[in-house]
């Protein structure tokens, strides 16, 4: 569905993604690993076209989206939740759910709701009074309503306790459920190995690692290596 190839990014004259490949088939959950600013929201950006790539080919669906400006991308069904959520403060949660909504996107409001009831009951509430978990899924459920076939997920259970954690990983695998393809940038390693079907890492804006979920969670030598935390996680 997704394939990424040899890309390479800059910002200014700093070569940060330094031929990046990889790939997310239909209806798989990936994730994209690596320490701080080894290049995950880049590489995510780059994708989602707010950074163009210098070189490199980004194909969805078959087709080159390399050179697309963000606003086509979206429209081909790649979606990016940012790292900063970027819900509007001011409006209130259903008017949020409602400046997603793509035309002749086949989500509405109930189905949302029925992945995150905690929205439904905040559904008059404003973003600014959110907790951090919430204003998450509504920057989840906001992507939804634009109808995504990918959906880029940067660091959304960041800061948040671990019962909301949970929350938000029983909702991906809902959405996952839904033959929506997930690409995953996240620190907690204990979510990604709830969720994907396999890991890529990223050290120094190349991909340094590839592998299927059961092999990376029995390989601490890779994860003491790449993301310095082998002895604590498995
Ligand atoms: N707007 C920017 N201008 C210049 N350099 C940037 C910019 N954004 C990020 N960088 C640099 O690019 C490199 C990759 O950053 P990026 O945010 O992609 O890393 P990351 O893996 O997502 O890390 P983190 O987990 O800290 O967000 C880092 O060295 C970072 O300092």
């Amino acid at each position: 569905m997704l394939q990424v190839q040899d890309i390479h990014s800059y910002y200014g004259k700093s070569h940060v993604i330094q031929g990046v490949g990889l790939e997310v088939k239909q209806g798989e959950l990936v994730t994209l690993l690596g320490r701080n600013g080894a290049g995950k929201s880049t590489t995510l950006k780059s994708i989602a076209g707010l950074i163009t790539p210098a070189s490199g080919k980004i194909i969805f669906k078959g087709q080159d989206m390399t050179l697309l400006p963000a606003y086509r991308i979206a429209s081909q069904g790649i979606c990016l939740v940012p790292e900063h959520r970027g819900i509007f403060r001011l409006l209130t949660v259903e008017e949020n759910l409602n400046l997603g909504r793509k035309k002749g996107s086949p989500w509405s409001l109930h189905d949302i709701y029925k992945i995150f009831p905690r929205l439904y009951e905040r559904r008059r509430n404003g973003g600014a009074q959110l907790s951090g978990g919430e204003q998450q899924m509504l920057a989840i459920g906001r992507a939804l309503m634009n109808n995504p076939r990918l959906l880029m997920l940067d660091e959304p259970v960041e800061g948040l306790a671990p019962v909301i954690v949970e929350e938000i990983v029983a909702q991906l695998k809902l959405i996952k459920a839904q033959g929506i393809s997930i690409l995953l940038v996240e620190q907690n390693l204990e979510v990604c190995m709830q969720l994907a079907e396999r890991h890529y890492i990223i050290e120094s804006g190349k991909i340094v690692y590839t592998n299927d979920n059961a092999s990376f969670m029995n390989d601490a030598y890779v994860k003491d290596q790449y993301l310095g935390v082998g002895a604590i996680s498995h």
